[in-house]
């Protein structure tokens, strides 16, 4: 189990470290356009899912949404504490 700050900070690495057959370095290498499609539809798995499956599902698609935003942020350069000030 890991936090957001903890995913956050692992994906920022890989974005660093660049290692093979990492999926968020491929997401990267796919740039901004394709990631908003992927938040897109990740959105929209979590709508289905809350309203027709279990909360397990619910929240298993919740984690997806976060680590396709996380991704978003690391391919702009947002850090964890640019969102945080608009909380
Ligand atoms: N938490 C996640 C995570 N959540 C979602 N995903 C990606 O989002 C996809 C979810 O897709 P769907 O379930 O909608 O299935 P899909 O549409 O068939 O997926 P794709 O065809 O788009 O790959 C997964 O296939 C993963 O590619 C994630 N990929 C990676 N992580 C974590 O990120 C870290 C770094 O991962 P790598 O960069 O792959 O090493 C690790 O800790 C991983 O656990």
């Amino acid at each position: 189990m890991k936090s957001f700050e903890q995913l956050y900070a692992e994906l920022a690495e890989k974005a660093q470290t660049r290692p093979e057959g990492s999926g968020t370095v491929a997401q990267l290498d796919a740039g901004v356009h394709a990631i908003g499609k992927k938040i897109v539809e990740e959105a929209a798995e979590v709508w289905m899912a809350a309203e027709y499956q279990s909360n397990d599902e619910a929240a298993e698609e919740i984690s997806q949404l976060l680590y396709h935003l996380q991704v978003l942020m690391l391919a702009k350069g947002i850090s964890l504490d640019d969102v945080y000030s608009h909380l």
